[in-house]
């Protein structure tokens, strides 16, 4: 696992002023592009209105570029529950950032709260993750990034999220290894405890 010095110099976290709006023009001249490319006719009736479709695909897929996760965890309670909080088999489709196809799998995100017991909607930690998937990516980035968000706005003393993920990078073309699972996981603060994370890794894989 990377150490947090590796991880913020290779994980930058790009506010949206940085990042462009999406350019619907652009990503549809490109895709007439790619088709013809591929030896398709972009002018044939089956695809007169791809490209379009295919840059709105894009601009929902890539939505996260345009976010930061002050945007999603903005609902939070003082109920001072300080105990951990773990939502696991959250559905997760991301995009592999070497192939630009999907990776897709379920995360698992816990977290024990600040002292003052600040807890977020259990819904904002699934919209968390969306935050980061929809964007060009890969698996290691993606745990890390959701983990030291919720270290720095939640003010968590620890996190823990693993993600279980098809590549179909690797199912689909390549290697086309089918079934075959990439697990990554990012475990921060009092998660580094070995009892609290053996006890969040006995809750992640309970009744399956
Ligand atoms: N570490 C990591 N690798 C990934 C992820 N998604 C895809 N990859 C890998 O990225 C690598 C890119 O390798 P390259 O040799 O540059 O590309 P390629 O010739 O298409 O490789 P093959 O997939 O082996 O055919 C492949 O081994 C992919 O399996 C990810 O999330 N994390
Ligand atoms: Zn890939």
């Amino acid at each position: 696992m990377n150490s947090p010095e590796v991880d913020r110099v290779s994980c930058p976290d790009r506010s949206p002023a940085d990042v462009p709006a999406f350019d619907h023009a652009r990503a549809e001249a490109a895709v007439r592009e790619l088709l013809i490319a591929i030896g398709e006719d972009p002018t044939r009736e089956g695809l007169h209105d791809t490209p379009a479709r295919v840059a709105r695909a894009y601009a929902e897929l890539t939505a996260g570029l345009r976010m930061v996760p002050e945007d999603v965890l903005t609902t939070t309670f003082d109920i001072g529950h300080d105990e951990m909080v773990l939502v696991r088999d959250i559905e997760l489709w991301s995009m592999c950032e070497h192939h630009l196809v999907p990776f897709t799998g379920v995360a698992h995100v816990g977290y024990i709260p600040a002292e003052s017991g600040k807890i977020t909607g259990l819904s904002k930690l699934a919209r968390l993750v969306d935050v980061y998937a929809k964007r060009p990516q890969v698996q290691e980035r993606l745990v890390t990034q959701i983990a030291d968000a919720l270290m720095r706005i939640l003010e968590a003393r620890g996190v823990i999220v693993v993600i279980e993920a098809e590549h179909l990078c690797m199912t689909m073309r390549g290697v086309r290894k089918a079934g075959a699972r990439t697990i990554t996981s990012a475990v921060r603060g009092q998660m580094h405890n070995a009892a609290t994370r053996s006890e969040a890794m006995a809750l992640i894989h309970s009744r399956r």
